[in-house]
């Protein structure tokens, strides 16, 4: 009960300091990342004019104040032992994962139907069935809990619904992502590796739409192998982390229903076979652009350099990929990424901020005119590669 009561005096402290716009303080406790962020605040203090003093929460970068909130959640449960490994967001991911048990059942049951006969599906077949739970994967991101505060009303997505959103795919480079995985199958060796990397994003239902694409790719012999990047503290509500990702896979393979139970037992497999690799970096929670990541993190950026692929989950993770900034919506991608290429990668995400490059002239100003938020409320999605043609 101490270590509660002074989890929640440093919680009320930090609301305060949030409410009554105060300078941005340093972290105090000493953890991995410490060091990097105070080097990152003096940074921001750098960049604040002397007339303004320090940087404050209301007139600092949006990415930077937001990332700081989150990291300040952190230290104040860390600062209170013995309850310093406890995630406040646990029970709303939880509680999300069993509000979604229906759709889950629908998506693995029709993966486990799907990988029956997949030997037997010719290339068309083969390409049309990774469009769809690609689209699965996609849609799976409107469920996030920072921008929903745990109403998770979002329509689910079934296989049977896909045809209806498709007009609502702004970017759609899925045909690249195809070519990129069918053609390196039809070209590599017996035994060589075919890697494909996925940053997730959130946990819950998005979480397990990952997890579907992630089997299907190696059931259809697209990957031979498939690493996931995941959050090293709680972040952001709904993010994963490695406790989430095998919470997941456990209730998956204890669960009543024989294909959401096999599911998790391949799942698991996988994992011990060294087919799925799970790996926790902790530039993953700090405020940085990606294009920093060769500086900041270059043990990351070198593993992220072995991969064929990498997907790149949710809204975050895109405005880290392309910093954030007021970009024209016209501006090509790879522009925006500014130097970050550390193999091709491709985002998916459904916009819930307002950033977004790459699209046709003339495309925001219709969509400014048809659906004034359509940059911030989820409806939107894009499938966005960047890499060798
Ligand atoms: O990255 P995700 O889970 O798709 O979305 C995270 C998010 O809800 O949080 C931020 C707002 O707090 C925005 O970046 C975005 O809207
Ligand atoms: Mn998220």
């Amino acid at each position: 009960m101490e270590a509660e009561k002074k989890a929640i005096s440093l919680l009320s402290k930090l609301r305060n300091e949030l409410q009554t716009d105060k300078p941005i303080t340093p972290l105090v406790e000493k953890l991995a990342d410490t060091d990097i962020w105070n080097q990152y605040l003096e940074h921001q203090q750098s960049l604040v004019s002397e007339t303004d003093g320090k940087p404050r929460w209301f007139c600092s970068p949006w990415l930077f104040v937001e990332c700081y909130a989150y990291r300040r959640i952190h230290e104040a449960v860390i600062q209170s032992p013995p309850i310093d490994d406890f995630d406040v967001f646990k029970e709303s991911k939880q509680q999300t994962f069993f509000e979604s048990q229906e759709s889950i059942i629908g998506i693995c049951t029709y993966l486990q139907e799907l990988v029956k006969n997949i030997e037997d599906l010719d290339e068309n077949h083969l390409k049309n069935e990774f469009f769809k739970l690609l689209q699965v994967s996609l849609w799976g991101n409107k469920c996030d809990l920072s921008m929903s505060a745990g109403n998770v009303s979002f329509q689910k997505t079934n296989i049977d619904s896909l045809e209806h959103f498709k007009p609502f795919i702004l970017v759609n480079d899925m045909e690249r992502l195809w070519s990129l995985l069918s053609n390196r199958k039809k070209t590599r060796g017996k035994d060589t590796v075919s890697r494909v990397d996925i940053v997730l994003d959130n946990s819950g239902f998005e979480l397990v739409t990952d997890f579907i694409l992630a089997d299907f790719l190696l059931s259809s012999k697209l990957a031979t192998e498939v690493h996931f990047y995941g959050k090293t503290i709680p972040w952001f509500v709904s993010d994963t982390t490695i406790h989430d990702f095998n919470w997941i896979i456990e209730q998956a393979k204890h669960s009543n229903h024989k294909w959401l139970s096999k599911c998790g037992v391949d799942w698991e497999n996988y994992i011990k076979m060294g087919r799925w690799v799970y790996h926790g970096h902790f530039f993953w929670t700090l405020p940085h652009e990606f294009w920093a990541m060769s500086q900041v993190a270059p043990d990351l950026y070198a593993e992220l350099q072995k991969a064929h692929l990498i997907f790149f989950k949710g809204d975050l993770n895109y405005r880290k990929l392309t910093g954030d900034r007021k970009w024209e919506f016209t501006i090509p991608f790879h522009q925006a990424l500014n130097g970050f290429h550390p193999a091709p990668l491709c985002s998916i995400r459904t916009l819930k901020s307002e950033i977004q490059v790459g699209l046709q002239p003339g495309q925001s100003e219709q969509l400014t005119a048809s659906d004034p938020d359509w940059l911030t409320t989820g409806k939107y999605g894009i499938f966005q590669f960047d890499g060798p043609l």
